[in-house]
């Protein structure tokens, strides 16, 4: 098991541009609609059942939260969007504030774009895209809630959102992901070790030693 991420500990909450911790190593941002699960993915990503807060409630997480995991490496939990009944004007705050983040944040080393399997790639998603286009941040998507549709119901989701993907000339990777049941963990934790830039995951013999992830 990849145990790297089980040490991840909260840092700090960010309300504004101003209030972005200092840019220190890397960091990878996760991004979607409320209610996606992108706070729901970090738990299960880190092991742990609280570190970012959950809700059935959409608009849940209003700050951006920032979370250690180690090496001066951060992952960041930013607020959803597309919440309508969030104001207009603090809707294009929210924009304003994304759109900054993604140009001008150079620890920024890719996105993690969360999209519920049954309603991907809404207006706003596809806006959140081409943001990152210009900005050239790379970006890799889950369906998430993969639990909510049958086998073959979910691959023909995937297929069809690559394909979309890839008509508008954007080659993210896209994959299944399911906090629920950890369907695709492995998948984007090694993706984050790519971006963080950790080496490989230590092998099945190391998860038997006593030593933190941090040793050797
Ligand atoms: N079945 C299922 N439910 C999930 C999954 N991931 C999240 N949920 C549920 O979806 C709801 C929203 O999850 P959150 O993780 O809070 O979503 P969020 O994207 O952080 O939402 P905001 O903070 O409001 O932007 C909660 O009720 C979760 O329990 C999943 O993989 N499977
Ligand atoms: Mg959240």
């Amino acid at each position: 098991m990849h145990k790297r991420y089980q040490n991840a500990r909260f840092v700090t909450s960010a309300a504004s541009v101003a209030s972005l911790p200092p840019e220190t190593g890397a960091e990878v941002a996760f991004a979607g609609r409320s209610n996606a699960g992108k706070s729901s993915a970090l738990n299960r990503i880190c092991h742990q059942k609280a570190l970012a807060r959950t809700s059935k409630t959409p608009g849940r997480t209003q700050q951006i939260n920032f979370f250690d995991v180690g090496e001066g490496r951060h992952l960041v939990d930013l607020p959803g969007y597309g919440y309508a009944r969030v104001e207009k004007s603090r809707q294009r705050q929210w924009g304003a504030f994304l759109q900054h983040y993604l140009l001008e944040r150079g620890a920024l080393r890719g996105l993690i774009l969360l999209m519920d399997i049954r309603h991907p790639l809404t207006p706003l998603d596809e806006q959140l895209l081409n943001l990152c286009r210009e900005a050239g941040v790379p970006v890799h998507v889950l369906l998430t809630k993969s639990d909510k549709l049958k086998r073959g119901q979910a691959t023909t989701a995937r297929r069809e959102v690559k394909k979309r993907l890839e008509a508008e000339g954007l080659h993210a990777e896209v994959q299944l992901f399911s906090a629920l049941n950890g369907e695709g963990l492995e998948a984007v934790q090694a993706r984050l070790d790519d971006w963080l830039g950790f080496g490989p995951p230590a092998g099945a013999d190391a998860a038997a030693e006593t030593s933190g992830p941090e040793a050797g």
